[in-house]
C-alpha cells in the first residue's frame, strides 16, 4: 500500500477539487428538482446521482490503495471521511437506482400530497394545513385535516418504506455497517451514544411530563374532557402542530397569567408588513452584529424564500444548501409571515453560516462536528432573538415587562418550542433504528410507531389503528430519509452553547433573558468553533466552545428551573400517563 507523503497528499488535492466539481452538479440537479417537481426533473437528479455514486466508488478504491498507518491525524481523518461514501457503495446499479428511485418517489408522494376537506378545498400541507393545525380550535375540523394527511402521504407509501429499508440496509453493509441505524450512529464517532441519548432524555423526562399535564388540563377545558382517554394520552391532533412536535400555536391558550402582552409576534409582523425578505434580512442582521460571515449576494439571488405561485410543485419542507464551491449557498423555505416562520429562517440561517465559516476546509471536512451541531447553530442565535429584550429592540413587542408573572409567561412560550419538542425528536430514530435493525416489521411498524408515541410523547391516535396506515410517513424525515436524532442532540446542547456564549458576552442575569446581540467576543468563540466543520472529533469543538467535551441537559434544564417549579405547583398531583397506547380511543 502507498505510504509516499508526495503521492498521499496529490491524492487528497486531487479528490479535493474533483469531489467539488462532482457534488456542486449533484446540488445544482437537485436543486432544479426539489424547486421543481416534474418526472423529468427527478430523472435528471437520479441519473446524476448515478454518476456521483461511480465518483465516490472510484475515490473509495484508490483510498484502499494508501496506507494511513503512516499517515498524519488529519490525512487519516480526511481518508477515512473519504471512504464513508453510504449507499453509494451499492456497486450493483440497477438496485442503487432503484433506492434512489423509492426514496425520491415516497418524498415527492409527501411533497406533492393534498387534502380534500368537507369543503371540497384540496390542501397541501404548506402552507394551509399547518395553518389549520395551529389555528383552529374545531375538534372535527382538526381530525379532518389530520386523518386527511395521514392518508394522503404516509398512507401512499407504506410498501415503499420496506422496499427503501431493505435496499438501503443491503448498501451500507457492503461498507461493513450493521445496518443503516447503526451507519447513522456511526457519524456521532461515539460508542455509547445510544446510551447517551437515552440518558439525557431520561433525565429531562420530567420537565416533559409537566408541560404535558399542564397542556392536557387546558385542552380539557377547550374540548370537554369526554374527548380524552381515561389513559393520560392527549389525542395526537390538538396540540396545534401536525405532528404534536411543538405547541407553540397553542400559546394564547396556555399562557399562565393572562392580560399581559402576547408572546406571539405573529400580529405584530402581519401589521408591520414583514416580508419573507424581511425575516431573512432580520437573521442575517443578528449574524452580522456578532461580527460573523453575512449571507453573500448569490444567497438572495439564488435562494427560494417563498413557495411559487406559477403551479410549480416544490418540496417545501425548509432546508438550507451548501453548493460545494465555497460561493454558492441557498435556503429554500415555503416561508409564511408568522413567529414561528421567523424562528426557522435563523434555524436555516444557522446551517448557511456553519457553511460559510468552513468552506476553505477540504470537502471531506465541511461538515458539522455532529450533525446534532448543524442543528444547533440557528437555534442558538434564536435563543437570544426569542427574548423579550430582544423582541422589543426589534419593535415586535411593545414593552418588556420582567416582573415574575411575564418571566413565567416567556418560559412557558419557550417550553411548548423547545420542551414539547424533546420526546419526538427523541423517539423518531428510536423507531427507525429498530425498523433498520429488522426488530420492527412491515406489519409492525404502524403498531410501534404509536407505541413510541403513547409512550415517550403521551399522545394518542384519536382513531383506531388499522395495520394498512403508515404514520410514520405523515413526518417528512422518514420518507426524505433525513436522520432525526440530530434534533435531539441538538435541542440539548443549544442550551450549552447559548450559556456559553452569554458568558463569553459577559452577560450576568438568568440564562432565559441572555441576548447576545452585537457582542463580537460571543460571534468571535462560536466562529472558532464553526471553523473547524468536521476537521476534529466533536467533543473537541464541544470543547472550544464551552469548556466541556460532553453533551449536558443541565443548562437547558436550568433554563427551564422557574417554570418547572410553577408547573410542579400547578399539577400536583395530576401528572403522567399509561405507558401504553389507550383502547378507548375517544
Ligand atoms: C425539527 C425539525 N427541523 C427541521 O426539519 O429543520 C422539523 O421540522 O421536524
Ligand atoms: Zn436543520
Amino acid at each position: 500500500s502507498i505510504s509516499d507523503p508526495t503521492e498521499i497528499q496529490s491524492f487528497l488535492d486531487n479528490f479535493n477539487s474533483q469531489a467539488q466539481a462532482v457534488f456542486y452538479k449533484q446540488s445544482e440537479v437537485s436543486w432544479t428538482y426539489y424547486t421543481n417537481i416534474t418526472d423529468y426533473n427527478q430523472k435528471l437528479m437520479l441519473d446524476e446521482q448515478l454518476m456521483s455514486a461511480k465518483f465516490s466508488q472510484e475515490a473509495y478504491r484508490n483510498a484502499t490503495r494508501f496506507n494511513l498507518t503512516v499517515m498524519t491525524q488529519e490525512d487519516r481523518r480526511l481518508f477515512i471521511k473519504i471512504m464513508d461514501i453510504g449507499t453509494a457503495a451499492q456497486t450493483n446499479e440497477t438496485k442503487l437506482a432503484y433506492l434512489n428511485k423509492v426514496q425520491s418517489d415516497m418524498e415527492t408522494i409527501y411533497s406533492t400530497a393534498k387534502v380534500t376537506m368537507p369543503s371540497g378545498q384540496r390542501l397541501p400541507l404548506d402552507p394551509d394545513l399547518t395553518q389549520l393545525m395551529a389555528t383552529s380550535r374545531n375538534y372535527d375540523e382538526l381530525l379532518a385535516a389530520w386523518l386527511g394527511w395521514r392518508a394522503e402521504s404516509g398512507g401512499k407509501m407504506k410498501n415503499l418504506y420496506a422496499e427503501y429499508v431493505e435496499y438501503n440496509n443491503e448498501a451500507v453493509k457492503i461498507l461493513g455497517h450493521a445496518d443503516t441505524g447503526a451507519y447513522w450512529r456511526s457519524w456521532y464517532d461515539t460508542p455509547t451514544f445510544e446510551d447517551d441519548v437515552r440518558a439525557l432524555f431520561d433525565q429531562l423526562r420530567p420537565l416533559y411530563e409537566q408541560l404535558h399535564a399542564y397542556a392536557r388540563r387546558k385542552l380539557k377545558q377547550i374540548y370537554g374532557n369526554d374527548k380524552f382517554p381515561s389513559s393520560g394520552h392527549i389525542p395526537a391532533h390538538l396540540l396545534g402542530n401536525m405532528w404534536a412536535q411543538q405547541w407553540s400555536s397553542l400559546i394564547d391558550e396556555l399562557t399562565p397569567y393572562k392580560g399581559k402582552p402576547t408572546l406571539d409576534v405573529t400580529d405584530e409582523m402581519v401589521r408591520q408588513n414583514y416580508t419573507a425578505i424581511r425575516i431573512f434580512q432580520t437573521a442575517d442582521d443578528f449574524f452580522k452584529s456578532l461580527g460573523m460571515i453575512p449571507m453573500p449576494d448569490t444567497f438572495w439571488d439564488k435562494s427560494l424564500l417563498e413557495k411559487p405561485q406559477d403551479g410549480r410543485e416544490v418540496v417545501c419542507h425548509a432546508s438550507a444548501w451548501d453548493f460545494y464551491n465555497g460561493r454558492d449557498f441557498r435556503i429554500k423555505q415555503c416561508t409564511v409571515i408568522t413567529a414561528e416562520d421567523l424562528e426557522t429562517a435563523h434555524h436555516e440561517m444557522g446551517h448557511i453560516e456553519y457553511f460559510l465559516q468552513y468552506k476553505d476546509q477540504p470537502v471531506s471536512f465541511r461538515d458539522g462536528a455532529n450533525p446534532g451541531f448543524h442543528e444547533a447553530v440557528g437555534d442558538v442565535i434564536s435563543l437570544s432573538v426569542q427574548t423579550p429584550e430582544h423582541m422589543h429592540s426589534i419593535g415586535l413587542i411593545p414593552t418588556v415587562s420582567n416582573d415574575t408573572e411575564s418571566d413565567i409567561n416567556f418560559l412557558m412560550s419557550m417550553a411548548l418550542q423547545k420542551i414539547a419538542f424533546l420526546p419526538f425528536g427523541y423517539l423518531i430514530d428510536q423507531w427507525r433504528w429498530s425498523v433498520f435493525r429488522g426488530e420492527t416489521t412491515p406489519e409492525k411498524y404502524n403498531e410501534e410507531w404509536w407505541n413510541l408515541r403513547c409512550r415517550y410523547q403521551g399522545i394518542s391516535s384519536p382513531v383506531p389503528l388499522t395495520s394498512s396506515d403508515f404514520d410514520p410517513g405523515a413526518k417528512y424525515h422518514i420518507p426524505a430519509g433525513v436522520p432525526y436524532i440530530r434534533y435531539f442532540v441538538s435541542f440539548v446542547i443549544q442550551f450549552q452553547f447559548h450559556k456559553a456564549l452569554c458568558d463569553e458576552a459577559n452577560y450576568r442575569g438568568p440564562l432565559h433573558r441572555c441576548d447576545i446581540y452585537n457582542s463580537k467576543p460571543a460571534g468571535t468563540l462560536l466562529s472558532n468553533m464553526l471553523k473547524l466543520g468536521s476537521s476534529k472529533p466533536w467533543p473537541e469543538a464541544m470543547n472550544l466552545l464551552t469548556r466541556q467535551r460532553k453533551m449536558d441537559a443541565q443548562p437547558l434544564m436550568d433554563y427551564f428551573k422557574p417554570l418547572l417549579e410553577y408547573l410542579r405547583q400547578e399539577n400536583g398531583n395530576d401528572y403522567g400517563w399509561h405507558p401504553i397506547c389507550p383502547t378507548d380511543p375517544t
